[in-house]
């Protein structure tokens, strides 16, 4: 804080502060207590798929180390707390008989939350499918819209009342973009047919579980999308029309159908022979009203026109008069406001958002010196984006909260633990937590509601 903006960046009162992780990235022990397998388990074992060989076996050992990370919350003053089920920890085989001692797991941790009065935010799906409904198809499967809502009949019944806000998917783009187009990500595969049919099918789980929700669960129910804004590389026309393809391939093509706007027309051109038509019926289903929505937010592109780019013909332009994460991600603050007003237009200006998850990855030492870690870095990166989201409250969009990504550091699904996003330093050999000044400073945000900024 300066003083000339001494509290000029307070919160509105009852704005939610948090962290978010998922399980498959923290907890470890994916396979104890009666556990089945999930896509990431196969993915992670899968020799080249991961840098480093790393898995999820270990992670943060959260499984184990939950009441420790609780502690942590309470000392980073959270109020709120996104974590994500494991599927098959809860459904062994993703459906039928569920296995007590998985379940128990996340009974124990809202209980703890809730005890020090933190609020849980409970994801279902965070990209950790079980292996045996992969076995059945997956995501190719139509008929895991009902797993799906079976599933989350299960965890609404289970954390009634203790549960108040539920986010159905992770980022459906991420899914299907990752998995089925590209296969950086689990299960692997590589095939724009698939992708549609996939993506379609995430929004079709969504709508069930909406749909199941309203008749046995209770509190507020949304859906998580990650939205990385496009600007166009030059005033060209064929740049614009690049940007307008990547736009409609990563940040509509989820959004609309869920807004009952059909798939963006752009998608034709992008997939071609693979787009399909689907039946209105699903669409109806897709477009259930729900209480929430998420935003996951990073970055933004550049996208300039490029032929030979499947599937958008488009590719970002790297902007080198700004800063880079560790991940390659140009660090650009005033994008996340644009984003949150594009998305309270595109959302018709009545639908509660929240920031479900920003963050950045930047080097950090091993282990903590002289008991701290100082990430300046990412000191700056978490101020300035707190500054852009009370820029974007301020021009009218109703952000309820904001998750800082991540509450540790943990697996970067394919990237393994080479990239450190927490808040808190994990030191992976010895699984001791360190808060980074990030941390320090997130706890101090919140304290004062962001009075320190
Ligand atoms: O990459 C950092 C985090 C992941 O650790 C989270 O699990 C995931 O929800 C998440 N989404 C995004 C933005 C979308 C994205 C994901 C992966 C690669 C590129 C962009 C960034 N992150």
């Amino acid at each position: 804080m300066t003083t000339e903006t001494a509290g000029k960046y307070l919160f509105p009162e009852g704005f939610l502060w948090g962290a978010a992780t998922a399980a498959y990235q923290i907890e470890g022990s994916s396979m104890a207590d009666g556990a089945g397998a999930s896509i990431w388990d196969r993915f992670s074992h899968t020799p080249g798929n991961m840098k480093d060989g790393d898995t999820g076996d270990v992670a943060c050992d959260h499984y184990k180390r939950w009441r420790e990370d609780i502690q942590l919350m309470k000392r980073l003053n959270l109020q709120a707390y996104r974590f994500s089920v494991s599927w098959s920890r809860v459904m062994p085989e993703g459906r039928g008989a569920i296995n007590p001692k998985g379940i128990d797991f996340y009974d124990r941790l809202v209980d703890g939350l809730l005890e020090q009065g933190i609020e849980p935010l409970c994801t279902l799906y965070h990209w950790d499918l079980p292996a045996a409904l992969d076995d059945r198809g997956g995501w190719l499967n139509p008929d895991i819209a009902d797993w799906f809502a079976d599933y989350g009949q299960v965890l609404f019944e289970k954390f009634k009342g203790r549960v108040k806000t539920w986010g159905t998917i992770n980022e459906p783009w991420v899914i299907v973009d990752g998995g089925y187009l590209h296969g950086a990500l689990a299960p692997g595969h590589r095939s724009a047919f698939e992708a549609m049919i996939a993506g379609h099918n995430v929004l079709r789980a969504h709508g069930a579980a909406v749909k199941r929700f309203r008749q046995v669960g209770e509190g507020k129910i949304g859906i998580v999308l990650n939205i990385e804004p496009k600007y166009p590389a030059s005033d060209k026309p064929e740049d614009e029309a690049a940007r307008r393809r990547a736009e409609a391939q990563m940040n509509r093509w989820f959004l609309d159908p869920l807004m009952g706007r059909g798939y963006p027309e752009e998608l034709k051109d992008v997939y071609g022979e693979a787009y399909r038509e689907f039946p209105q019926e699903d669409f109806d289903l897709i477009a259930q009203p729900t209480d929430w929505m998420g935003l996951n937010w990073y970055t933004r592109a550049v996208p300039e026109n490029a032929p030979d780019a499947w599937p958008t013909r488009s590719r970002p332009v790297k902007q080198v008069q700004h800063a880079h994460t560790e991940t390659g991600w140009e660090v650009n603050p005033p994008a996340l406001t644009d984003t949150l007003v594009w998305l309270h237009e595109q959302t018709g200006g009545k639908l509660p958002l929240m920031v479900t998850e920003n963050g950045s990855a930047w080097y950090d030492p091993p282990h903590a010196i002289d008991g701290r870690i100082h990430d300046p870095m990412r000191v700056e990166y978490l101020k300035n984006h707190l500054k852009a989201l009370h820029d974007a409250i301020g021009k009218g969009v109703d952000v309820r909260g904001y998750m800082a990504w991540s509450l540790l550091d943990n697996l970067e699904w394919s990237l393994g633990y080479s990239k450190r996003f927490g808040i808190t330093h994990v030191n992976f050999q010895t699984q001791e937590r360190t808060i980074k000044d990030s941390g320090l400073l997130y706890a101090e945000v919140i304290k004062t509601h962001g009075g320190v900024l």
